[in-house]
This record gives C-alpha cells, structure tokens and sequence, in this order.
C-alpha cells in the first residue's frame, strides 16, 4: 500500500524558534555576562536593545558558536550548542555573523573578501562568484567590490561586513552593531535591507538605535544585566513610555521605562 506523505515530512527542518535560550550564561573573559538568559526567537528581525555592558555582544558571541555557554542551554536551529561533542559544522555554515569588529585581510578586495568567506561556509565552488556578487549588490556596496578592503571608509567597510555575514543566505543572522559608522542615508538603505532579510530568516541586530529598531524590527528584545527584562512588538514598545520618560522619540521613551521598570522590579 502507498502511504500518502504529509507534506511537512517532505518539507526541510524547520524550527518555530530558530533561536531558543535558557537560562543561559556565557562568561566574558571572567566576567558572567549574560547570566540566567531566556530567549525565543522566531523568523523575522529581533532588535536587541540594551545599555553598554548588557551582554548584547556576548550573547552574539556565543549565538554565533564563537564562546561556548558555561551553563544554560542554548538551541540554534536545532543544534544543542550547550552541550560538549555537539558538531557545529553543519550549524556554522548556516549562520551568518558581523561581529562589532571583525578581522581582515587589507589587501583583500571586498569580492575577494567575500568570496573567501563563501569558501569558508563552504557555498559550493560553482556558486561562490554568483553568491558574492548577490550579496555585494544587497549590501550596497557592489560599485565599490573591486576595491580593496584598506582603502574604504567605515562605512563601506561595514557594508563589506555585511556582505559577508549574508554570501550564504543564512537561516539565522546575526549583526552586532550594523549601522556604526553608516551615514543617515546608508541607515535608511538598511533598514530597507533588514526588513529584505528578516522575511526568511531570523535576524538578530544589536543596536544603540532604537529609532532604527522601531522602524525595521518585528520583534523588540531589550537586555539589562545579561538578562532579556522585556520582549515586545515596536508597537507595545513605542506604547509603553510617557512624557516623563527619557527620550526624543516614543520609542526612545519606551525604552528609557522599561528598563526603568524592569531594574526597579529587580531592586524589590
Ligand atoms: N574580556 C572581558 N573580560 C572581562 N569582562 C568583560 C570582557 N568582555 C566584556 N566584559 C564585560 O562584560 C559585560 C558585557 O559586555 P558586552 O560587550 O557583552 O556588553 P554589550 O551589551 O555588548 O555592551 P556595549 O553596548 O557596550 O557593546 C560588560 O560589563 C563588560 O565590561
């Protein structure tokens, strides 16, 4: 007899939450910097909100298989990365990654550049040219990918970045501090590229913008302490401020409460 296959079972692995935390802790140097973190993250673009020294860029770290937890758990895609003699090969080359600062050869061109970090994903040899020029041309910077790497502006060399971190169109992306160094047009553009990405993949964008969050996150995530205090809509968070809170924006003012809440809720 021929059974009739679900669709789902032919369909590729998918994850409701390609992200999931708990409880999470990843140290610092000796410092625990995120410390009892509890995250779902689903496809779509989170903006990861929070002071200096929340644990945004340790949590990245840690997201992107760089520092491995020292308690906790922590799924990405469905790979335990908690756990000791967990592969992470096959999780690596789905992921993509922009560091806050990131390493280069300067005398690399940026499509060199790129490409090699297809290699290094290992896109497959006949697919890495076409995959680098898709993603020079997504990140804006496709005029300039014959230049080398040493000669751009911080702006561009951020571009380049992003480049890189999307040459493999991966499943979850990461991007710690994207908009440094970018003018306000070049914010603009990548809002635009944001909101692009996060239709099929999950991206996580740490910020110091909340004004950019507002305007391209689906899902607001904000950190205090190496904790997630609150997860909303743009919405809830332009909501959740008043005229007496900080900021120029209801967004900003969203913000300035609820972490003023959430350290109060922790001082009681
Ligand atoms: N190598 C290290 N050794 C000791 N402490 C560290 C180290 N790196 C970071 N820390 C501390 O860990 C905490 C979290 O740092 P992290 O860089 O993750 O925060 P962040 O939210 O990304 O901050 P920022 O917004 O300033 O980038 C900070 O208090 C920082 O001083």
């Amino acid at each position: 007899m021929i059974r009739a296959v679900p669709a789902a079972e032919l369909a590729p692995t998918t994850h409701a939450f390609p992200v999931r935390a708990r409880g999470l802790r990843v140290r610092a140097g000796r410092h625990l910097a995120v410390d009892g973190l509890d995250l779902d993250a689903a496809v779509g673009v989170h903006g990861l909100l929070g002071p200096n020294g929340a644990g945004k860029t340790t949590l990245m770290r840690a997201l992107a298989t760089v520092t491995r937890p020292a308690g906790g758990q922590l799924e990405v895609l469905g790979h335990r990365v908690h756990e000791r003699g967990t592969d992470l090969r096959e999780l690596r080359r789905a992921l993509g990654y922009l560091p806050q600062h990131f390493g280069f050869y300067p005398r690399f061109t940026v499509r060199e550049f790129v490409e090699y970090m297809a290699w290094l994903k290992e896109v497959p040899r006949r697919e890495v040219a076409g995959a680098a020029q898709r993603a020079v041309e997504r990140a804006g910077i496709a005029d300039r990918a014959d230049t080398r790497l040493k000669t751009l502006s911080g702006g561009m060399l951020r571009r380049a970045g992003i480049a890189q971190a999307i040459v493999n169109d991966p499943a979850v992306l990461l991007l710690d501090e994207p908009t440094v160094g970018l003018d306000p047009e070049q914010r603009l553009g990548f809002r635009d590229l944001l909101r692009d990405l996060g239709t099929g993949c999950c991206v996580l964008v740490s910020t110091h913008l909340v004004e950019d969050v507002a305007a391209a996150c689906t899902d607001v995530v904000l950190a205090d302490a190496g904790r997630v205090v609150w997860q909303g809509t743009p919405t809830e968070l332009a909501a959740a401020g008043g005229t007496g809170d900080a900021g120029d924006s209801a967004a900003e003012r969203g913000y300035s409460a609820l972490l003023r809440r959430a350290r109060q809720g922790v001082a009681a």
